[in-house]
């Protein structure tokens, strides 16, 4: 029994050996990433969270599983990895799939191509400061997590098929942002009727009857997208708008081309990828900011110091930063997007995981919240200080175990957007 060798291998919680009932509730729950960083607490740096998944809490962990010599594949039950049909990156089902798209994309991210995007954005970020102006002369509360939302939704639907959502514009979300939301549980719920397969009928089954309107807006809000698409690419085939699809069509060739449906389907993934995590991010950045006053005062004033308006604010300018890129980087450390870990299987036959042997069909990950919240990595690593990332100005932080710190991920299928 591969559940119990793993059990005798790895230390965990003894219901963890055999059930993932623990793992599944808090994951339903929303409170897994929490879940995952009591265990490694009380076991360690590998600890065994569910029957056949464990847990890895060290920077050689991102090498040894998600590396480019290892790349281990994605777990089929988390990822929604398609079977058959199009797939998009997140959920290509062999590296020759995703290697061939990934060829294709990744271009799209280059330091030239984001040249090429930055006074869209910046007029984004233009309408955003106003749309607050005007809120705060009227001395209304804002939600900023709203806003961010909307600007970086606004923004990706304008480079994935050349038309803004007017989220700004409206103050509200669009149906399809809202759905997105809704989408992210329900793929929570569902990847439950993967995890426990004995009871996969009968969730989806209660699912589909308890959220069948969810199910519906679901499929009306990809229906959109490919609407959205369908009319972006009517439009002009040619177009010298630097976008997705023009991107795409300029990189298709004999050797590596997208077909339809895999170019609608990374349309609908990039719109989430990059938005959702960006307002995140910038939204718990904020919080962090103001709850600490003197950090913010120092960061206000190095921006002050640099700038003397708000044009000057370049991609280029804001690169040397050094206090911006350090509560940036505090912040995606306190706040990370995706906090879970993602999780890969360890092939067939085992592999050598930190030295140590794991058996095959073992689904492995290096989680991001428990990681980087561990006070054994971090010196006070529930506090906001963004100094521990400045070179040279604090010894305190000296013991910090600062390549733990992946955000983004590592290898081959980390983050495309991540410049
Ligand atoms: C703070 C912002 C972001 C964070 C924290 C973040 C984080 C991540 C992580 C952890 C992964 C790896 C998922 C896995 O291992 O399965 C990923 C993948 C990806 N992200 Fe991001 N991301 C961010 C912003 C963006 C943006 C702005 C874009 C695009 C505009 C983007 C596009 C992608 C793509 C295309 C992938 C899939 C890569 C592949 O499988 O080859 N992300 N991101």
């Amino acid at each position: 029994m591969p559940m119990l060798k793993l059990a005798t291998l790895y230390p965990g919680p003894v219901l963890a050996s055999i059930s993932r009932l623990p793992h599944a509730g808090a994951y339903v729950s929303g409170r897994l990433h929490t879940y995952v960083r009591s265990l490694h607490e009380q076991y360690g740096d590998v600890v065994r969270i569910a029957p056949d998944e464990l847990s890895f809490r060290t920077e050689q962990a991102w090498k040894d599983i998600y590396g480019f010599s290892t790349n281990f594949p994605k777990d089929p039950r988390f990822f929604n990895v398609a079977k058959s049909g199009a797939s998009n990156l997140a959920v290509a089902p062999t590296d020759d799939i995703h290697y061939r798209q990934r060829r294709i994309l990744a271009s799209a991210f280059s330091d030239a191509a984001l040249k090429y995007q930055e006074h869209i954005l910046q007029g984004y970020v233009d309408a955003l400061i106003k749309r607050l102006h005007e809120k705060a002369r009227m001395k209304s509360t804002v939600d900023l997590v709203e806003w961010y939302t909307y600007t970086t939704f606004d923004f990706m639907a304008e480079y994935v098929y050349g038309e803004s959502l007017s989220c700004l514009e409206d103050a509200r979300y669009h149906p399809f942002v809202a759905m997105q939301f809704v989408s992210l549980k329900l793929w929570t719920i569902i990847s439950m009727s993967k995890y426990i397969s004995l009871l996969s009928y009968p969730i989806k089954a209660i699912a589909s009857f308890l959220y069948r309107d969810l199910f519906r807006a679901r499929a009306e809000s990809v229906s959109f997208t490919y609407s959205k698409i369908a009319q972006r690419m009517a439009r002009d085939q040619n177009s010298s708008t630097p976008d997705y699809i023009a991107h795409v069509n300029s990189k298709q060739s004999l050797k590596a081309r997208m077909s339809e449906d895999e170019i609608r389907s990374n349309a609908t993934f990039l719109i989430i990828a990059g938005s959702e995590t960006t307002a995140t991010t910038l939204s718990g950045c904020t919080f962090l900011l103001l709850d600490r006053p003197e950090t913010y005062r120092r960061l206000v004033s190095e921006i002050r110091l640099r700038f003397q308006s708000s044009s000057e604010i370049t991609f280029a300018s804001v690169a040397d930063l050094p206090y911006l890129d350090a509560v940036l980087q505090e912040s995606l450390r306190m706040y990370p997007a995706t906090p879970l870990g993602m999780p890969r299987v360890v092939p067939e036959g085992g592999a050598t995981i930190l030295g140590k042997f794991v058996p095959g069909k073992t689904a492995v990950s290096v989680p991001h919240y428990a990681s980087y919240r561990s006070p054994t990595k971090f010196t006070q690593a529930d506090r906001f200080l963004p100094e521990r990332w400045l070179k040279g100005e604090n010894d305190q932080f000296a013991g910090d175990n600062r390549d733990l710190l992946r955000p983004f991920s590592d290898g081959p299928r980390g983050c495309l957007g991540q410049r």
